[in-house]
């Protein structure tokens, strides 16, 4: 009985197995030379796959069963088997004279590129024991290949395999299993999918952890170095290792330069190449001597690898190495350039030298059309295409080519990070105008004049009322945003600067913007204190406006988790009718029950500390009752403008890095506020350590500052003594000797646990001069607003991040006076971190410090760092100005088709990494 393959190159037993039952087919072959297949007792399990080849690409293959099996059953369960039936699901296989048998659907036939011999090797490979062959360096070098396997026709036929219909060719290919890579085994495959790469992108995205010097060896050979050479076959042995394993050794003689002596002297040093196959199966002679028969005498070939030297001189031995044969006259003599060796990390048990081999394979079966990206794009932002990047990255040349991969590598993660975020927000709009809007506004994000005569009559009349002129940058800022608001979509937009640098007008002057033309506003802040502050700060400025020219002025209400129940609803109620034009409070104007009539922005003040989701659910809160409502969409109308979803204008003051910035909001436009109101004296600092003489000379200068008239605040990093962390200072328990040291200073205490009219009294009292030092926790971190306060001291100062000791420091320095801040630390080895605060006083400057220093998540903290993405190669600290292209680059090609429908590779290249954002979260 036999099988006739038509030009078959792979059968899954497996399949065959499934589909006949208990069949078990008893295959005599093992591995082929050209005309025969050598017959060998083998039981082909439900799990194997048995690779084979037409071998001479027109003849069937026959495959013998061998009708002496010592078990009985499996012969007559064959015999027995109905081969019609099968046939009809298998047409390509041929079982006596039965139809052909069809193995695998239409979509999974792959021209498949093994060798016998590669799979035997294959097979080696996965094995613990013994070093595997090394992965190929030299890919422009020729591989030897023996005759009758014609690797390289194979690998065009992978390539230009017919992909299904709508699958574009890059999906196919990096998206798809390893068992699709010539010369992989499913046995491999299978190893490399349990170990972490179930697709070949998965595996190319497995970079090297280093790349070692690869270099010539013209010098003296250190053992453990990687060395190129080029030398001659001397021998070429298959050999038994004992029952369980053969070994092929190539010995090579190589001349190479003996620099210790003469320069123009040169010497022989003999290679020792060993390769193991591990198998009873290959320690027969015939095997041994086909594998010994790859590398001739005199053969020229190129070696590349890792050397040990062995006992005789002149001797070494390469486990890992690969070695290409050199046919071309030109590469026989060509001087080998030192060239960096990438070095992999291993993987879940898998050797860095299979997985560097297998990423050799992937490599050779790519082509350039595997870059989803646009080439405009790529010629703008000067990028390698995918390809090169893959190249670059596994095989470079050079180091820079290396770092030119990377850049690329980096770029994707980023640029299509912005992109998902980008595109999300587009889909959320209803029409092409509109999405055509939004994109406009990015691209010129940056506004060059200011025209204050467009803005509203009460914006003016406050700009006109005010103490102070705003600086240029308030101004900038400020013509930002009201174009924004003047627009038909939702403005998303983050307002950073440095503490102090006046955020809170610019915002309050947006809201009087849209007060100013009938709707509402809200503003929205972490703590209650600052809720107060703000309040009674807008109330003043309004008591200000000359009322004889608009006569318009605005209701403020403050809504925080302190205000009474009547209260309360009184103020819901006036927000639903519209009576209250602007709301100021804590996190409890996000709850579910307030109503607004028509607001049409929502400031967000200290955003990072609210979070995305929260300032999302302000925006979604809103957007539902778009949806819910049945009027008709068109945004121009007045009416449908009330239940537009509102302007979301983000304050921070934390100076995060507009790296950092551009990762976490990615879909909001960005302002910042660079310069300080004039008059502003640079805050002395000093950082000391809390010892006797530290709090002596702190003591020292407290007194003196409270004699020059000043306010101090006393900053503690909890409120009542600690027994587990005794070395702590306590604002509770402090307040009594503070009091007691500067007798005829009134002092006051502030902190969480106080109530929220208890809060506010003490700070109105130090802010009116009642009290002249505040003991305080860090509840006044944010935002609390006192201009003539002007020495601040911080008691166990390392308990603090960096960040935040500059928010704190901001605190002082507000007005015209000048200030210090001091900064006690517990010990003398946490000083040193500190100082670097003595140095600068730029807020920008010192987070993009912390962020090299710590990481992003560290800045951020858990909280916020947990909406952060996770990028393999890309370091937002060291990567900035690639985030920055990435983003222009993803607005280009939103600009050019918004909804990627001119690019299919983009979008499914979006939807297999964000496949939320495609699907709509
Ligand atoms: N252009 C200006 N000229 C003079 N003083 C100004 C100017 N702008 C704001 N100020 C004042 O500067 C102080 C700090 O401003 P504001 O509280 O708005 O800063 P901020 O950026 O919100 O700071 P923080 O991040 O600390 O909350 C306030 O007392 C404010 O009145």
């Amino acid at each position: 009985m036999s099988i006739e393959l038509e030009s078959l190159c792979q059968i899954s037993i497996s399949r065959t197995m499934r589909y006949s039952g208990n069949l078990r087919l008893k295959l005599l072959n093992w591995w082929a030379p050209p005309n025969r297949l050598f017959l060998r007792h083998k039981h082909i399990t439900n799990a194997d796959k048995l690779p084979l080849r037409a071998l001479n690409g027109v003849n069937p293959v026959q495959f013998l069963m061998d009708d002496d099996d010592p078990n009985p059953n499996s012969v007559n369960l064959l015999k027995e088997t109905n081969f019609a039936l099968k046939c009809a699901k298998f047409p390509c296989i041929k079982i006596g004279d039965s139809p052909l048998i069809k193995l695998y659907g239409e979509d999974d036939t792959i021209l498949r590129l093994d060798s016998e011999l590669k799979h035997l090797e294959e097979i080696e490979k996965v094995d613990k024991k013994f070093p595997e062959p090394w992965h190929s360096l030299g890919p422009t070098l020729v591989k030897p290949v023996p005759q009758s396997f014609k690797e390289e026709n194979l690998e065009e036929k992978f390539v230009e395999e017919p992909l299904p219909e709508n699958r574009a060719h890059w999906e196919s290919i990096l998206d798809r299993s390893l068992k699709f890579l010539p010369n992989t085994t499913s046995r491999l495959a299978n190893l490399l999918e349990k170990s972490g790469f179930p697709t070949i992108r998965k595996l190319l995205n497995h970079f090297p952890r280093t790349y070692a010097d690869l270099q010539n060896a013209q010098g003296a050979i250190e053992d453990g170095h990687y060395f190129m050479f080029k030398g001659k076959v001397i021998s070429s042995k298959g050999m038994r290792g004992g029952a369980q394993f053969g070994i092929l050794e190539v010995l090579v003689g190589c001349e190479i330069q003996h620099i210790e002596s003469n320069a123009n002297e040169s010497k022989m040093v003999y290679l020792h190449l060993k390769r193991f196959y591990r198998g009873t199966r290959f320690t027969s002679k015939p095997f041994l001597d086909v594998i010994a028969s790859e590398y001739k005498e005199g053969d020229h070939v190129y070696i590349s690898g890792k050397v040990k030297k062995k006992n005789t001189e002149d001797h070494y031995e390469m486990q890992q190495y690969n070695i290409d044969m050199l046919e071309k006259e030109e590469q026989k003599y060509a001087h080998l350039e030192r060239k960096p060796c990438p070095v992999y990390p291993a993987k879940n048990g898998l050797k860095p030298n299979i997985i560097g081999d297998v990423i050799s394979r992937a490599l050779k079966a790519l082509n350039n059309k595997i870059d989803p990206m646009p080439s405009e794009v790529l010629s703008e932002f000067n990028l390698l295409n995918l390809f090169d990047a893959y190249l670059g990255i596994h095989r470079p040349k050079t180091l820079n080519d290396a770092d030119l991969a990377r850049r690329r590598l980096i770029f994707d993660e980023f640029f299509y990070l912005q992109l998902g975020r980008l595109f999300q927000m587009l889909e959320a709009l209803g029409t092409n105008l509109e999405r055509e809007e939004l994109l406009a506004r990015y691209r010129n994000d940056k506004i060059s004049k200011v025209c204050i005569s467009e803005w509203g009559p009460l914006t003016r009349n406050l700009l006109k009322s005010l103490p102070y002129s705003l600086t240029s940058s308030q101004l900038t800022a400020l013509s930002e945003i009201i174009l924004d608001l003047k627009r038909p979509i939702p403005m998303n937009r983050l307002l950073q600067g440095d503490v102090g640098c006046g955020k809170t007008i610019v915002a309050f002057l947006s809201c009087m913007e849209v007060l100013g033309s009938g709707f509402q506003a809200a503003l929205m802040v972490p703590t209650e204190l600052l809720a107060i502050q703000h309040y009674q700060e807008l109330n003043s400025l309004l008591e200000l406006l000359d009322s004889g020219t608009e006569g318009f002025k605005p209701t403020i209400a403050l809504l925080t988790g302190s205000t009474s129940t009547r209260e309360r609803r009184i103020i819901l109620k006036g927000l639903q009718s519209g009576d209250i034009s602007m709301v100021i409070g804590t996190h409890s104007l996000i709850s579910e029950k307030i109503e607004f009539r028509n607001l049409k922005i929502a400031v967000i003040d200290e955003q990072h500390r609210f979070g995305v989701v929260q300032r999302g659910r302000f925006n979604s809160k809103l957007l539902s009752r778009l949806r819910d409502d049945s009027m008709n969409h068109d945004f121009n109308s007045d009416e449908n403008k009330a239940f537009m979803a509102p302007h979301i204008l983000a304050l921070s003051a934390t100076p995060i890095p507009r790296t950092l910035a551009l990762a976490l909001h990615g879909d909001m436009s960005i302002t910042q506020i660079t310069d300080l109101p004039p008059g502003r004296q640079p805050i002395e600092t000093l950082a000391l350590e809390g010892n006797e003489a530290g709090f002596e000379k702190v003591y020292k200068m407290m007194k003196d500052e409270l004699v020059a008239d000043g306010k101090i605040y006393l900053v503690y990093p909890i409120i009542e003594e600690s027994e587990q962390l005794p070395e702590l200072h306590a604002a509770a328990t402090d307040y009594e000797s503070i009091s007691g040291k500067f007798e005829g200073y009134n002092c006051s205490l502030l902190h969480g646990r106080m109530k929220a009219e208890e809060k506010e009294e003490a700070l109105t009292k130090f802010r009116d001069g009642q009290t002249r030092i505040l003991l305080a926790t860090q509840v006044i971190e944010i935002g609390v607003d006192v201009p003539d306060a002007s020495m601040m001291v911080v008691m166990n100062a390392e308990r603090f991040g960096m960040a935040q000791l500059h928010q704190l420091r901001g605190r002082v320095g507000r007005g015209s006076k000048k200030s210090r801040c001091v900064f006690l630390s517990s010990t003398s080895g946490t000083l040193k971190r500190l100082k670097v605060l003595e140095k600068s006083s730029d807020g920008f400057y010192l987070a993009q410090a912390d962020l090299l220093l710590r990481g992003p998540g560290d800045l951020l903290g858990k909280k916020q760092s947990g909406h952060l993405p996770e990028f393999p190669v890309a370091r937002l600290e060291i990567d900035g100005d690639i985030l920055q292209k990435a983003h222009l680059a993803a607005l280009k090609v939103l600009s050019i088709s918004n909804n990627l429908e001119k690019y299919p590779g983009l979008k499914a290249e979006l939807s297999m990494r964000q496949p939320l954002c495609i699907l709509g979260d």
